[in-house]
């Protein structure tokens, strides 16, 4: 059992292709099957101290899975019981089921146990739950003390990070090799639990790959506060957001910001505050711009927008900016020279680029390549894509953050880490998600904004 942090995220396509070149170098499915099925009971047994354990077998290799998980935990003297959907319509499930000595239950009869294991559909689910295996699941995971999936809960589309039925959530869910997008995005991984990725000797990769701990520099005796980065922030109408933007900047680690506002707080004594003016943004040592926290939408904030544009410093457009990219601007963004990082949340990202049905992974990988921007799509399941098809998809962090003024504070972060180095936005994007996700963990129940960017100094320290 491994952490998520840093793994590949893989479709089902690739999932399978990894599968077939595993059999393709000698090992046949039966073996991948049995390490699987073996890994699955050895965490049941661990989890389950001793509980009666009742496994639900389906048709295909998921339920294949659930077979080899039965007879392991038997042949330890586990109580253990199995359930199936339908028969065993695989070779590898009809010989995992031949493995299997107990009797075989139906899923309509079958009774509860305190412990519920999954092993109905995985990869392979086509279409829709029946209700009646809907119900059937319902019923005996209210009645579980603690409900496990195998490979995902039963009834979520893999790619996509959907669920097709009302099914119940897992307690805990078993990733067979490798975690898939419906681990990461909602409401999938609303439905998955706790998440533990098991290896069963497939090696799978991805460009799509779960945020990890960046490697952030530290200041050493050459450092002065131009070389760890200046952010300017362009303020507008509503002063407090650019105010948040321009903390977090500097509670991230930015050597210098710049506040271009005409009024505002005075503290943090920090922030160097100056009226905006186009000139300001012709400064050469400015690192990154943030635009759009507070900034309006009239025509004032407009020609802002259009400035910063025009300007050769590389920019994070936030919040109001994304409201006033017109395809025009959308253009504009493309054909610059000097980098752009973009932060929409859904109903921005909706406005900007369109609704549609495929996966948050691969609607934010088209905005980016359509853009030539690298693209942070906010949630509980933020995923960063690059223009040229890296992936990133963040854990959820806390659902505290779901108040006014944190996505400024993500802004402020992307800023800083942007202006100590532009060459690598997507990276720069990744640290700046990572820190804010860190800082949200360290403030656990709820807290403000504020808080939030405040508890940045310690997440860049390290602490
Ligand atoms: N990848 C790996 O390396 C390894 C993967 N392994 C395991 O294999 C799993 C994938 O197995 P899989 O491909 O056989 O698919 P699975 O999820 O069992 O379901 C397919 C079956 O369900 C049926 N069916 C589908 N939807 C349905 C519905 N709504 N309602 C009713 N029926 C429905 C479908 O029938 P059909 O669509 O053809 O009618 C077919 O019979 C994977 O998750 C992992 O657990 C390990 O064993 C070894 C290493
Ligand atoms: N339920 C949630 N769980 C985890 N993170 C969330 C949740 N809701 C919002 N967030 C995060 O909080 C931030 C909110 O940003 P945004 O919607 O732009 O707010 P604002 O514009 O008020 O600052 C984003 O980083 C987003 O990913
Ligand atoms: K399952």
């Amino acid at each position: 059992m491994t952490p998520l942090s840093g793994k590949p995220v893989v479709t089902a396509a690739k999932m399978r292709a990894a599968e077939e070149a595993a059999i393709a170098d000698g090992t046949s499915v039966d073996i991948l099957m049995a390490r699987a099925g073996t890994e699955v009971a050895q965490t049941i047994r661990r989890l389950a101290s001793g509980s009666e354990v009742l496994i639900l077998c389906g048709p295909g290799n998921n339920g294949g899975d659930g077979y080899v998980a039965a007879a392991a935990l038997r042949a330890w003297s586990l109580p253990v019981r199995v359930a199936a959907l339908a028969p065993p319509a695989t070779d590898a499930a009809r010989n995992a089921c031949a493995g299997w000595s107990g009797p075989v239950e139906t899923l309509a009869e079958t009774k509860s146990a305190p412990i519920l294991v999954d092993a109905l559909f995985g990869t392979g689910l086509s279409r829709a739950l029946d209700p009646a295996i809907v119900a059937a699941l319902r019923r005996l995971n209210a009645r579980a003390r603690l409900s496990i999936a195998v490979d995902l809960p039963s009834g979520v589309d893999t790619d996509r990070g959907v669920a097709l039925g009302d099914i119940p959530a897992a307690d805990v869910t078993l990733a067979l090799g490798a975690p898939k997008p419906a681990h990461l995005l909602y409401p999938a991984a609303g439905l998955c639990g706790a998440i533990r990725v098991l290896d069963i000797g497939v090696p799978a990769s991805s460009d799509v790959m779960v945020l990890a701990a960046p490697d952030l520099p530290m200041p050493g005796p050459d450092s002065h506060k131009y070389s760890r980065g200046m952010v300017a922030v362009v303020g507008g109408d509503m002063p407090g957001a650019a105010e948040l933007s321009a903390i977090a900047a500097l509670r991230a680690g930015a050597g210098y910001v710049l506040l271009l506002a005409e009024h505002g707080a005075l503290q943090p004594h920090a922030i160097v505050r100056k009226a905006f003016t186009p000139d300001a943004l012709t400064d050469k040592r400015i690192g990154a711009l943030i635009i759009g926290p507070g900034l309006g939408r009239g025509d004032e904030a407009r020609a802002r927008l259009d400035q910063a544009l025009a300007s050769a410093v590389p920019l994070v457009i936030d919040g109001d900016a994304l409201h006033l990219l017109d395809t025009a601007r959308l253009d504009v963004v493309r054909n610059r020279a000097v980098p752009v990082i973009m932060t929409p949340h859904a109903g921005e990202f909706d406005a900007l680029f369109g609704k549609g049905e495929e996966s948050k992974i691969d609607r934010a990988r088209a905005a980016a390549l359509r853009s030539g921007a690298t693209i942070i799509f906010k949630g509980a399941d933020t995923v960063i894509a690059s223009p040229q098809g890296a992936v990133r998809v963040a854990q959820s962090a806390n659902a505290w953050l779901s108040t006014a003024g944190t996505g400024d504070v993500l802004a402020g972060a992307v800023g800083a880490f942007l202006s100590g180095n532009a060459n690598i936005a997507f990276d720069a994007a990744c640290a700046g998600v990572w820190a804010h996700a860190r800082a949200a963990r360290r403030l656990r129940g709820a807290f403000i904004a504020d808080d939030l960017a405040d508890a940045l100094t310690a997440v860049r320290s390290r602490l």
